[in-house]
């Protein structure tokens, strides 16, 4: 079974916005579509019909009127507007109520009916009475009881710029209606903004992103422009004082929230990264709506009927280079951005039927002076779903980011587990033997790659390796049940241990239809014969990557490099240490441990002793049975010799048919006792020849370091002398060199 893992990360889309994340969009904007289609419906069937009694617009009573409706002319220096308006009024109210005069609330400074002696309260839109209720939407004046038949009373309003008014009569319980649907809808308004608002704060709060509080800011401008727009600011205590700018202070709220919307919808569109001209011509027009808006704070009424023509052009070119934003937004198919497009235009008509009541071009409903706000409402909206869209831009980004840096965690793990791997086996492997050299070394290699792979048991299993059999199992109280396993599947491991590549395959349990485990088998780069596995058994039936394999193949290659470098180095300091044909230390060798074994005594105080041992009549053997003979004689008589031996004691050849025992610590009493059992032991071989028994003897010469000798060469030559008093005195015995040679 082959690894099919992935190389530990999948791969993410790079594209601002994937096929599906489209698809999402397009749903949210059915969605969208279907509620304020439904919504549309719902108002379309609850507004109530504004029938009531024809009311004639007659001649205006203290200015001319041009348009039709009430115009009203600055109110600086005292001027007024009234017009006559002419109704006939039914018998009784058209319900059993009262007949009133409403008219839609309008930025006035006050308006009032009057009839000869009767005059109807006085209203304002920057004082509102507390008697017209909460969120009020017209102005109300109920008409005496006693009225009936052809009625004429004058209209009059104050007021700083010119307005148009539209009075209707009608039945108070009608008027309540109108008045009743004002207040939702309004509230309604309210209400959305205040928890795109909160919502915005909380995303704020989640996702620590500017965006969100630059969408809780310009929510905010909205709410305050809107309340300010439909009079209903100052209502509210703490912002009463805002009735000092009167109209100019709306303006000033309104064209910060045209800032507002452009820096949001750079924001939004992610332009300012992208195309920096626009971003500036962005900047500029911001700055120059929040310019406009501080000088209508500076309430100069010069100003306010400057603004009163030039605020829909601001708010106009506001809208349309928002609009050139989302379209292009749209066409990067940034989220959401078609459906705010769509509501960015029906806003600006809105905007525009609304400037166009208010000039008395278009009756004024309580559709169209609500209809905008909605629709800017829905728009927020559109735009908050938009916003919120990102946070699943932000959470793949995220995603990647931290799958990256995962991956580079895991990275920088397997490389210290590497290099670690590498300065242990360099440091341990230095001075073993070869048998441990092998143990040791994949020992280090399961404890190194089994914190790194998630592995229920790791096995090294090789044959022949450097001439051992080997069996390393991690957790080692599995050795008993492992070792019968690999002993069944002897013959299948050296088969998969010959591939060139790690295979995975299942493990099932005789009894059980589901995979227990999944193995991997990573062969070991062993010459042949010899063989070797290494066995990775994983709980369950997930696989290994192709990057665990690699892993786990990489850890075993370094392993076998530095394995196959010891036994070098090993074999290599043997063969510059050793005699090659009696596998004893060589000259070289016993002459640095003769020197290392004489100043470490002078040091310590401790004796020496050096044997000389010469084969007797050696060259007539090599004469009667050739050199191989004399080779075969050499090799079985150190090793007799190497035998009598104890521990710590050092044994070498000298040169030729002529070997050196060196004794630390042994006194010459000591050495003359050590020499006489190796003479024996020569003495004792039998050797054989192609049938012809061979019988060897040796003498031995044996001199110990003096007590001011820090080095050995008279003592050698001591021993020499001794060596050849021994040869002198008929072969096959002992001689013990006195202090000084006489
Ligand atoms: N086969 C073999 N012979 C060697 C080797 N090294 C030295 N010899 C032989 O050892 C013999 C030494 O002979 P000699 O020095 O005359 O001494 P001997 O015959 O042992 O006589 P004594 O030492 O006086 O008892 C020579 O014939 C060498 O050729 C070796 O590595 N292999």
């Amino acid at each position: 079974m082959h690894a099919d893992g992935d190389s530990g990360g999948r791969a993410l889309n790079s594209r601002p916005r994937s096929a599906d994340g489209a698809h999402h969009e397009g749903l949210i904007a059915v969605c969208l579509a279907l509620l304020l289609g439904l919504f549309a419906v719902a108002v379309a069937g609850v507004v109530p019909q504004e029938s009531g009694v024809a009311v004639a617009i007659g001649t205006p009573v203290a200015t001319s009127a041009d348009v039709e409706g009430l115009p009203l002319r600055s109110a600086e220096g005292g001027r007024t507007s009234a017009t006559l308006l002419r109704f006939d009024l039914p018998e009784g109210g058209g319900d059993g109520s009262r007949w009133v005069v409403r008219v839609e609330r309008n930025a006035v400074e006050s308006v009032w009916l009057q009839r000869g002696q009767w005059r109807s309260r006085q209203l304002g839109f920057f004082s509102p009475d507390g008697s017209e209720g909460v969120l009020p939407s017209s102005y109300v004046f109920p008409l005496p009881a006693g009225w009936t038949g052809p009625v004429e009373v004058e209209l009059h309003a104050l007021g700083s710029v010119r307005r148009t008014l539209h009075p209707r009569v009608m039945s108070e319980t009608q008027a309540t209606r109108l008045e009743q649907y004002g207040v939702a809808a309004s509230a309604m308004i309210y209400a959305s903004l205040f928890t795109i608002g909160l919502l915005a704060l909380a995303l704020f709060s989640a996702a620590r992103d500017r965006l969100f509080l630059a969408l809780f800011a310009f929510t905010l401008v909205a709410l305050l422009t809107m309340a300010a727009v439909n009079g209903h600011l100052y209502q509210l205590p703490g912002l009463r004082a805002f009735a000092f700018w009167r109209l100019q202070g709306v303006s000033a709220l309104a064209l910060l929230l045209c800032a507002a919307w452009l820096q949001m919808l750079l924001q939004y569109a992610d332009a300012n990264q992208e195309r920096p001209l626009r971003k500036r011509i962005v900047d500029y027009a911001s700055l120059g709506l929040v310019a406009v808006a501080a000088v209508c704070l500076l309430n100069v009424p010069q100003v306010a009927i400057v603004l009163q023509h030039v605020q829909i052009v601001l708010f106009s070119l506001a809208l349309l280079l928002g609009l050139g934003i989302l379209v292009d937004a749209a066409r990067r198919r940034v989220l959401m951005a078609w459906p705010l497009a769509v509501m960015a235009v029906l806003t600006l008509v809105g905007v525009v039927m609304v400037e166009l009541s208010t000039r008395g071009h278009l009756l004024d409903t309580v559709l169209i002076r609500y209809g905008y706000q909605m629709g800017s409402v829905v728009g927020v909206a559109i735009l908050s779903v938009g916003l919120i869209g990102r946070i699943g831009e932000y959470r793949h980004q995220r995603d990647r980011e931290l799958l990256a840096r995962a991956d580079t965690e895991r990275r920088m793990q397997r490389e210290a587990a590497r290099s670690d791997l590498v300065a242990e086996l360099q440091a341990k492997l230095r001075m073993l033997p070869v048998g441990d050299t092998q143990w040791t070394a994949f020992r280090l290699l399961l404890d190194r790659l089994m914190p790194l792979l998630p592995v229920e048991r790791c096995v090294v299993a090789a044959r022949g390796y450097h001439g051992h059999d080997l069996l390393v199992v991690d957790p080692v109280e599995c050795m008993e049940p492992v070792k019968t396993q690999v002993g069944k599947r002897e013959l299948a491991l050296k088969r998969q241990a010959a591939n060139a590549i790690a295979l995975q395959q299942p493990v099932t349990v005789e009894g059980q239809p589901s995979i227990v485990a999944i193995e991997a088998v990573v062969p070991l780069q062993i010459r042949a014969p010899a063989w070797g596995v290494l066995l990775l058994q994983r709980a369950g039936a997930d696989g290994f990557t192709t990057e665990e394999l690699s892993l786990a193949s990489d850890f075993a290659r370094l392993t076998l490099l530095h394995v196959d470098q010891a036994v070098a180095a090993v074999n290599l300091r043997r063969s510059a240490e050793l005699d090659a044909l009696t596998g004893s230390l060589n000259r070289r060798t016993i002459d640095q441990w003769l020197a290392r074994t004489f100043s470490e005594g002078a040091r310590e105080q401790q004796p020496a002793s050096i044997l000389f041992i010469d084969l007797d009549h050696f060259k007539s053997v090599n004469d009667r049975h050739g050199h191989a003979c004399g080779d075969f004689c050499l090799r079985n008589v150190a090793m007799a010799l190497r035998g009598a031996l104890s521990e710590g004691d050092l044994f070498g050849r000298y040169g030729g048919e002529e070997f050196i025992a060196i004794l630390p610590g042994r006194s010459g009493a000591a050495a003359r006792v050590i020499a006489e059992q190796l003479r024996m032991a020569v003495e004792n071989l039998h050797l054989d020849w192609s049938g012809q028994p061979l019988r060897l003897t040796v003498s031995v010469g044996v001199a110990t370091r003096l007590e001011h000798e820090e080095t050995p060469d008279a003592a050698l030559e001591r021993a020499d002398r001794a060596l050849y008093s021994a040869k002198a005195h008929g072969r096959n015995c002992v001689q013990v060199a006195p202090a000084v040679f006489s």
